[in-house]
């Protein structure tokens, strides 16, 4: 094979123990290389989270979002926080598209400076994190669920350096990073079966900002998605127990491009909702990401700095410039909770 030989890319399944260590095989080192200059995403298995874990999580948020819609209202963030408790977001017909819980790295600002956080940064978690009373072990179980998976993303930045041939303390996540965290419920849909998948999107193409996202996924299709070079695009299927890994801006910034954002998005299908969790990974809050040796390039770099703390702290502000309906805007500004009208 030449150099100039086209190959497809695939998403591999990687064994994540088993590239990790000294025995690794040529070709699987080689298959995550290509992946991840390629497409920036893997699935991950034999990572080391326990099954019952990943069960207990998703069970427990499971029995939150199968509460009655009045209950589920309550979980709204009561400030209007985009990315705090339960919300429901419908398409531009009413219908709903999409439905997360989100939560937030710290309860509230106390815990926040508990952990080390600055009065500033700390002033980011008074918008304080919903817990269902129906549901009283879904915290414990979603804090372990998270601390299990960011591991896992550790983990594998620290195999991407190993394929790149450079030190695993290359990449700068440190030990108290930042993060965020959500669930996603997606509705199920019917189209014609002519439809194309652009005409099906749930949730729009796009790449994460984290340095990595890991993520689960439940259902009975293959509704996500990840981006080819050549624009095209590759089912991830769901296979039971593993974690896909996307690759975000900050990892393609560190390397001055050489990793590429995996580009994702999720269309509709499928007979029973589709859930997936998402766990986006930053280094902590004082972090500037700019392209590290040995991949900067000294001359000229396409990437700017970006500050971990200007990203955390602008997300709500630019989500809103974007996304926010007047009606949510006007609830964010006046500190109340925000409820989108469903067509039902
Ligand atoms: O549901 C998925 O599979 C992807 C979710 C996602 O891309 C996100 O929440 O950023
Ligand atoms: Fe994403």
């Amino acid at each position: 094979m030449t150099a100039e030989t086209p190959v497809t890319v695939q998403i591999p399944v990687i064994d994540l123990e088993l590239a990790l260590s000294d025995d690794a095989p040529d070709d699987l080192l080689a298959a995550v290389r290509a992946a991840a200059e390629q497409i920036g995403i893997v699935q991950v298995v034999n990572h080391g989270v326990p099954q019952e874990i990943i069960d207990d999580f998703h069970r427990s948020v499971g029995r939150v979002l199968a509460l009655p819609r009045e209950e589920k209202e309550k979980l709204a963030s009561p400030t209007g926080h985009p990315y705090r408790g339960w919300r429901q977001w419908p398409d531009d017909f009413g219908r709903l598209e999409l439905e997360r819980i989100n939560i937030g790295q710290y309860d509230n600002a106390d815990d926040a400076l508990a952990a080390g956080l600055t009065p500033e940064q700390a002033d980011l978690f008074s918008h304080v994190n919903v817990w269902p009373e129906q549901e009283p072990g879904l915290r414990e179980r979603a804090f372990r669920y998270r601390d299990a998976v960011t591991e896992v993303g550790h983990r594998v930045v620290a195999l991407y350096a190993k394929v790149l041939g450079v030190p695993a303390a290359t990449f700068p996540l440190g030990d108290n990073g930042y993060s965020t965290f959500l669930v996603n419920d997606y509705p199920t849909w019917t189209h014609t079966d002519t439809a194309a998948d652009q005409e099906k999107l749930l949730l729009l193409e796009h790449a994460d900002g984290s340095v990595v996202t890991v993520l689960h996924q439940e259902g009975d299709y293959a509704g996500l998605q990840g981006q080819r070079p050549d624009g095209s695009w590759q089912s991830v299927p769901i296979l039971p127990g593993a974690l896909q890994v996307f690759t975000g801006s900050l990892l393609a910034n560190w390397t001055e491009g050489r990793l590429r954002p995996g580009r994702h998005r999720v269309v509709s299908g499928g007979t029973v909702t589709r859930r997936s969790s998402a766990v986006f990974l930053y280094p902590d809050l004082d972090t500037v990401v700019e392209p590290l040796p040995p991949f900067a390039d000294p001359d000229e770099s396409d990437f700017e700095p970006v500050s971990v703390w200007e990203q955390a702290s602008g997300n709500v502000q630019e989500y809103l410039q974007v996304f926010g309906r007047p009606e949510q805007v006007a609830a964010w500004r006046e500190g109340r909770p925000y409820i989108a009208e469903v067509a039902r």
